[in-house]
């Protein structure tokens, strides 16, 4: 094996770390603790444990958690209700709404209702433009994850080749405008892409957000390159795993032999992904805090 492994839960461990100190300072300087609710809609299994492990972390971090678990036949409307309530409340600095969210509820109309000063995962449109034409505003979580995991071992990636795997809302589309930002030459590609594994061949910086186990092979790899592996994906029971394992999109034994760097999963982009959002629930209540002490002196 060649590649090295890049250690999403240490560099996630030491974001937490920066993010709670920071989250220490502005609660003493606000009077109480940045705020977090998360919103969970029925009882996808996979979900269950994500927002657990979100409450925890939070929670580490010194910050608030607000948990709203709704049952699987909430209506849009009484979703929408909700929204508008945590938008309106003083205590929230931030409101991630966990996806998938059940097939009657419209994502696009519940992402759009968020406050975008609140919205911790970047999917609002206006914070989306902001990234794309290059503002400050909040970014997705795990696409900044993906940045800074590459970052630590390629710093600067100006005339890179980066490619993408997946166009997503959540994942492929805002890393895309992240390396395109960051001066790498991008190609982003989905299903109807012909020839991937030859454009992959010419990638610098692999970011794979499929949802396909195994998709991206080792002949794919060009050598020395950073391969960032988004995928969880949970294979069927097997004899020593009950519940199933879980893998990346990416052929990891066969792309070590060739890549640089690559991401295990777990232990990659997911503890990145939870990090980044705390990070984000500082920013929204540092920016809320520094909005409120303008207005009360103006
Ligand atoms: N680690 C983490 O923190 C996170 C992990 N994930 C994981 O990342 C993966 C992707 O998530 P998400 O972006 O939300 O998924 P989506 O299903 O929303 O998007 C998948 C994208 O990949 C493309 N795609 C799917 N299969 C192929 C293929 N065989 N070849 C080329 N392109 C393909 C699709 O193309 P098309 O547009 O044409 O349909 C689509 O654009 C999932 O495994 C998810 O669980 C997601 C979020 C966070
Ligand atoms: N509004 C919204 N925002 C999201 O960011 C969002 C979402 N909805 N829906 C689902 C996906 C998925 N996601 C993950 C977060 C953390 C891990 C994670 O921490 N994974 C660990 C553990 C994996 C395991 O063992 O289960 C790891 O990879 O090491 C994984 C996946 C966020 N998502």
């Amino acid at each position: 094996m060649s590649a090295t492994i890049i250690d999403g839960k240490a560099v996630a461990a030491s974001l937490r770390a920066e993010v709670a100190q920071g989250a220490a300072e502005l609660a003493r300087r606000m009077g109480r603790r940045p705020g977090l609710a998360v919103v969970l809609v029925g009882s996808d299994p996979a979900s269950q444990v994500y927002v657990a492990s979100k409450v925890k972390m939070t929670r580490e971090a010194g910050m608030e958690s607000f948990e709203h678990r709704l049952p699987e036949e909430t209506s849009e409307q009484d979703l929408l209700a909700l929204i508008a309530r945590l938008n309106a409340d003083p205590l929230v600095d931030g409101i991630l709404v966990q996806l998938p969210l059940p097939k009657h509820v419209n994502p696009g109309r519940v992402i759009e209702a968020i406050a975008p000063g609140k919205d911790v995962d970047g999917l609002h449109p206006e914070n989306a433009g902001r990234l794309a034409n290059g503002l400050p505003g909040l970014a997705p979580c795990t696409p900044m994850g993906c940045m800074m995991l590459i970052r630590s071992v390629v710093p600067d990636l100006r005339g890179l080749n980066a490619l993408v795997v997946g166009r997503s809302v959540l994942v492929g589309k805002p890393a895309a405008q992240m390396l395109l930002n960051a001066d790498a030459t991008i190609i982003v590609t989905h299903l109807d892409t012909v020839g991937l594994p030859a454009l992959c061949r010419q990638a610098d910086i692999v970011v794979v957000a499929a949802g396909c186990p195994g998709l991206v092979r080792g002949d794919w790899i060009k050598p020395g390159a950073v391969v960032i592996d988004v995928g969880i994906n949970r294979l069927p029971p097997e004899p020593g795993a009950p519940k199933g394992r879980i893998v990346g999109d990416v052929a990891f034994d066969e792309v070590s032999e060739v890549a640089g760097h690559i991401t295990p999963v777990p232990g990659g982009v997911g503890p990145m992904t939870i990090a980044c959002l705390l990070k984000n629930t500082l920013t929204a209540a540092e920016r809320r805090f520094a909005e409120a002490s303008q207005a009360r002196a103006a």
